[in-house]
């Protein structure tokens, strides 16, 4: 991808069809470690709770997009580039489909660590390894005038022999260590800005909003992006865990870096006409327990704070989809126990009263209260205001969509881009009326854990 900058005027690079693409039924699964360690830049890897887990690596082509509009106008660039097509697929998981996300703020500025990272990207892979319930997929895709689909099919052939001699990648290493950590937010800053925040939100200007901290590490050696996957597969199961890895330049294979997570929050999935999204927000720990698990949970279920910071993400997403949808239905508010943290979750579901493509229930629910605040342009004008980091990717859509216009994203929640021997964590909080700073201070520290547990 091309490094976009926020002050260019708002553009699409349009990838320029036809696809061409050919999907094999591999005899064996390869490891998805191995197949992530062996792949060519950029590398990309996508683990969702109940969907295909899928490897890729190279770029038959790049969509990338600036602006207010990016939303629409990756939709309008990948509508052109699926226009002519000649794709035999076998199975839905392994058709081909781009993969990348948006930046957090619409004037999206790219400043360290997130050089290189446009204000919307997407790859489509030019090999793509989906792993179904009982399956391994090949695909190879191409793009372009020059795309033929005998050269495609030769690499079908030459990449489903790669995969069956990949070298055994041995054990998981241990994390890199970190030598040296700087926070971006001092604890005399926080206490000044979430108070600051509260005399907003007592004033009657904001409802709610999300402040979130940057934590910049220095490393031992530099990550093993596989390995760090591999592991937060084994903590964190049911979160939808991420790479991608925008690359420096056309051309090129260097990539400005990677940004990856596990993160446990689903913007929205769309299949057909059925909607899925959800909220999450309310935070406690984890108890040494499980007594004190219980009581925890049963503390976050009754705590009148949450609920609010809760209840304002859950009817905020509800009207967000009620333009589009015949029906909206929520469910019952539950607590969603992860490895070192506990949220309180409601599941809401929508039927569409027309098609759709996943990238306008994107655009309609990016940000969310969850990640946001509300009403939602103050809330931003607050966090931009207040944050004196650069969000890039973090809190907003990272996930994929396919010709049809369905797709999956989550909001790239407990990540870090990192790069050489670095990594820049990121996580925040939701301020409501009664947010006490020192409590919202060790909320952040247990949404760095995911991460800063990969590193040290
Ligand atoms: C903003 C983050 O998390 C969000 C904020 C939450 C909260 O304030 O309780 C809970 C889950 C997420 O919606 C983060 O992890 O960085």
């Amino acid at each position: 991808m091309e490094p976009l900058r926020g002050e260019e005027a708002a553009s699409r690079t349009s990838a320029r069809g036809p696809v061409v693409s050919r999907a094999v039924e591999l005899s064996s699964a390869p490891p998805a470690r191995a197949v992530l360690g062996g792949a060519e830049a950029p590398r990309l890897y996508w683990a969702a709770p109940a969907e295909a887990t899928v490897v890729g690596g190279g770029a038959a082509t790049t969509v990338t997009a600036t602006g207010d509009d990016r939303f629409e106008s990756v939709r309008a660039a990948a509508d052109d580039l699926f226009a002519t097509g000649d794709v035999h697929a076998g199975t839905l998981a392994a058709r081909p489909r781009l993969f990348g996300g948006f930046a957090f703020h619409d004037d999206h500025a790219g400043a360290p660590p997130w050089v290189g990272f446009p204000a919307a990207g997407f790859v489509l892979p030019e090999t793509q390894v989906t792993y179904t319930d009982d399956a391994a997929w090949l695909t190879v895709n191409a793009a372009g005038p020059d795309a033929d689909a005998e050269t495609v099919e030769r690499r079908v052939e030459e990449e489903r022999e790669r995969l069956a001699d990949l070298p055994d990648p041995g054990p998981i290493g241990p994390p890199p260590g970190v030598t040296s950590r700087e926070r971006t937010t001092s604890r005399e800053a926080w206490r000044e800005s979430v108070t600051a925040a509260t005399s907003r939100i007592h004033a009657g200007e904001l409802r709610k909003v999300v402040l979130a901290q940057a934590l910049r590490t220095d490393l031992d050696s530099p990550v093993s992006v596989p390995d760090v996957l591999a592991r937060l597969g084994e903590t964190y199961p049911d979160c939808y865990r991420f790479l991608v890895e925008p690359t420096a330049g056309d051309g090129e294979t260097d990539t400005a870096g990677g940004f990856l997570g596990a993160t446990p929050e689903r913007l929205v999935a769309l299949r057909g006409r059925t909607v899925e999204t959800g909220a999450l927000a309310g935070t406690t720990g984890r108890g040494d327990t499980p007594e004190e698990d219980e009581w925890l949970a049963r503390e976050l279920m009754d705590d009148e704070k949450n609920r609010h910071e809760h209840e304002l993400v859950a009817d905020a997403i509800r009207e967000q989809l009620d333009p589009f949808a015949a029906s909206v239905a929520a469910g019952e508010r539950r607590v969603r126990r992860l490895a070192t943290v506990q949220h309180l979750e409601t599941p809401i579901t929508a039927e569409l009263e027309r098609d759709e493509h996943v990238l306008t229930l994107v655009k309609a629910l990016h940000p969310t209260p969850a990640v946001g605040g509300l009403p939602p342009d103050r809330a931003l004008e607050t966090i931009r205001e207040t944050e004196r980091f650069d969000r890039g990717w973090y809190a907003a859509p990272v996930g994929w969509f396919d010709a049809a216009g369905y797709g999956s994203f989550a909001v790239a929640l407990r990540s870090a881009v990192v790069r050489d021997a670095t990594a820049t964590l990121f996580a925040g909080v939701g301020i409501v009326g009664d947010s006490d700073p020192d409590r919202e201070w060790d909320e952040v520290d247990l949404k760095y854990r995911p991460m800063l547990d990969e590193l040290e």
